[in-house]
């Protein structure tokens, strides 16, 4: 049975195609929203800084003063309200970093740059700059600006913007739902006994991990066995989940009932079969709203191609912009083969700028062992049949976020 695969290139075009960004939103407190997209943009509603104010302790003079011994008129504290009354000839204000600076002077003098300082005088440096040390209303942002952009997904750097500007509710888009379920009659749940030919599900729990990790929340929804009518059943059921992702029977066996199942059910294949190593069974279409993932049931490709595929599908469904992989660039330690014809997807660990291949490039599908091993993959072109010590390497770090420009992922 022949079959067609398509380019890792197609398969991550016709993926993003696959989704569309989501509309729903909701308002949530400003404490929760790390990680979340943002649904609008963030508009400047306090200039920051909102009055002008001094960088240092100091004096506030004139700058013309510079050189005289001025007479302290007030002390100026950070918090302190309303107007002071102006300077008399050869004044000048004691200040504090923060503090409102009044309309009258024109710089700031640190207390160290000053000479025969006492409670009631002060004498000024010759050489003065104008303007020094004064943080001035609306220079760093003005009402007004966009501050934050939509579709930017928050961080630690959105929320102190948006602390600043008393925002205590901000416009996310609604989490995305996620299905994941495994299937397999061989699959036991990791509370269960097991006997020799019964093998523990680690994929759902592995991919829901990973999903959490990222940002995402996914239901598990448990094992679907060996059988078209009950898979059918099952599938049947999911299409009130925005995505769904499924791990094994999407190869050739008598059992991989998978995607029939979903074909029963209306799914409009996009693509199965990819030109990879490993992952290559993969599958991806939509059922009515619901776009469907199913990977290889070997716990190698299916997390591999999470990690690949998936994180960048459900970001850009989650409303984001930022949804392609990031590369670090790396030096390859050790020499390794890869089989040529296919796009190969390495693993390997990289630490200080050096990257070594995961156990010579001499792993199966179904070493586990491998993935754990790892932080980051690697993705070689088709022509390729090895790579050198010393090359520069193109990597896709597990703990990278991923970017709104393509980059290049191929080695
Ligand atoms: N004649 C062919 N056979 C196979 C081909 C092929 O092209 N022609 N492709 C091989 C490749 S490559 C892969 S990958 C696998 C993928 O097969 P399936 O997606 O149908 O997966 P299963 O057969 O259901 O399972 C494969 C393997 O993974 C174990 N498994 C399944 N689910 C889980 C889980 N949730 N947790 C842990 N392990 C799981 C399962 O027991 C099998 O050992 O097909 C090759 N065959
Ligand atoms: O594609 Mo399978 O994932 O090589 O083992």
């Amino acid at each position: 049975m022949s079959k067609i695969f398509i380019s890792l290139e197609e398969a991550i075009k016709k993926s993003l195609e696959l989704v569309e960004a989501s509309t729903l939103i909701e308002s949530i407190p400003l404490e929760k929203a790390l990680g979340r997209v943002l649904s609008k943009d963030i508009i400047c509603i306090k200039n920051l800084p909102a009055f002008n104010n001094s960088a240092m302790d100091g004096f506030a003079i004139k700058a013309s003063d510079a050189g005289k011994t001025l007479t302290i008129k007030k002390k100026i504290f950070a918090g302190d309200k309303g107007e002071v009354s102006p300077l008399e000839k050869d004044e000048c204000y004691k200040i504090m970093t923060g503090a409102k600076v009044p309309a009258d002077v024109d710089t700031i003098i640190p207390f160290e740059l000053c000479t025969n300082v006492s409670e009631t005088s002060v004498t000024i440096p010759n050489e003065v700059k104008k303007g020094n040390h004064l943080r001035l209303k609306g220079e760093e942002q003005k009402e007004g600006n966009t501050l934050i952009s939509k579709a930017e997904t928050i961080n630690f750097s959105h929320i102190t913007l948006l602390a600043s500007q008393g925002i205590t509710m901000v416009e996310v888009v609604k989490k995305i739902s996620i299905a994941v379920i495994s299937t397999g009659n061989e699959l036991k749940e990791p509370w269960e006994s097991s006997d020799e030919e019964e093998i523990y599900n680690c994929n759902s729990y592995g991919i829901i991990s990973l999903l959490n990790q990222k940002g995402f929340e996914a239901s598990y929804c448990g094992v679907i066995s060996d059988n078209l009518e009950e898979s059918s059943k099952c599938i049947s059921n999911l299409k009130k989940y925005d995505v769904v992702i499924t791990t094994g029977g999407i190869s050739m066996g008598d059992a991989d009932f998978v995607s029939q199942a979903f074909k029963e059910n209306g799914l409009e294949v996009a693509f199965h079969g990819v030109n990879i190593k490993p992952g290559k069974p993969i599958m991806m279409g939509k059922m009515d709203n619901t776009v469907v993932i199913s990977l290889p049931g070997n716990p190698l490709p299916a997390l591999i191609n999470t990690y690949l595929f998936i994180l960048p599908v459900l970001s850009k469904k989650q409303g984001s912009k930022a949804f392609y992989h990031d590369t670090t660039f790396s030096m390859n330690t050790q020499r390794f083969e890869v089989k040529q014809g296919k796009v190969n997807i390495v693993l390997g660990k990289v630490e200080n700028g050096n990257f070594k291949v995961t156990r010579d490039n001499k792993y199966g599908a179904a070493m586990i062992t491998a993935l754990y091993e790892s932080n980051a993959l690697l993705v070689t072109k088709e022509e390729r049949a090895s790579l050198e010590v010393g090359e520069e390497a193109h990597l896709i770090k597990f703990d990278s976020d991923l970017i709104e420009k393509e980059s290049y992922i191929f080695n």
